[in-house]
């Protein structure tokens, strides 16, 4: 498994530089395709990424954007992603984007995950996917631990899943590895010492112990204290 690591001197020349190589890349993927997707964390780390983001030159018009993983609560909580990206992303030149929900106030995860799965299955394979880890090496949400791990694992996966683990405070929705993994272009996003330890941790171990490994290869970790 080989990814490249990038330092930089801090946060925001992360963020910025970070928010042009994905405009660069969806431009790229757009000279050749009509309608590219790109799919993003939610969680704490990425606004500032979005805010540089939301305000690139390209064709938003024919760009999807997906969340790689949600938390299965209404828009109006705190914890929703989707919140995050309406308030931080899909502003700007980026409200031209579509979006593919990740969430549906119709029942329970299970319920209405093959309606959302299927509005995803024509985007795919991803132009470029942005993820987060947390320090417990967990990316989207494939979690250590997490009652469906082998299945998101799987290359068989279905695109979605329903996620209940106990790092996380609230049942999860997430694209799996196979989904996340075949994208074109990955990239991590990671701040401070003790995810960048964490992901030195992850070296060697399995994408069951450390669920980051199943997206690394060829992926560009980006890092800034
Ligand atoms: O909904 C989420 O929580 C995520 O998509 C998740 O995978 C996140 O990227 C990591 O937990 C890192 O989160 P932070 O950026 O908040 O540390």
């Amino acid at each position: 498994m080989t990814f490249e690591f990038r330092e930089y001197p801090d946060r925001e020349m992360l963020a910025m530089d970070l928010a042009n190589q994905i405009a660069g890349e969806l431009r790229a993927a757009l000279s050749h395709d009509k309608r590219v997707a790109l799919a993003v964390p939610g969680g704490t780390s990425p606004g500032p990424v979005f805010d540089t983001l939301c305000a690139a030159d390209l064709n938003w018009s024919g760009v999807d954007v997906l969340l790689t993983d949600e938390r299965w609560v209404p828009e109006t909580s705190e914890r929703s992603n989707t919140r995050l990206l309406r308030d931080r992303l899909l502003v700007n030149r980026a409200r031209a984007a579509g979006y593919l929900p990740l969430y549906s106030d119709a029942g329970p995860a299970e319920a209405c995950l093959d309606n959302l799965a299927e509005a995803i299955r024509p985007v795919l394979p991803l132009a470029v996917v942005l993820l987060g880890m947390g320090a417990d090496k967990h990316t989207a949400s494939l979690f250590p631990g997490a009652d469906r791990l082998d299945e998101a694992l799987d290359d068989d996966a279905p695109i979605l899943l329903p996620m209940r683990a106990p790092g996380a405070a609230e049942p999860r929705i997430t694209l799996t590895a196979p989904v996340l993994a075949g994208a074109m272009r990955k990239h991590v996003l990671i701040f401070g010492a003790e995810k960048r330890a964490a992901l030195e941790g992850a070296r060697g171990m399995s994408p069951k112990e450390a669920p980051i490994n199943a997206v690394l290869d060829d992926a560009v970790v980006h890092w800034a204290e």
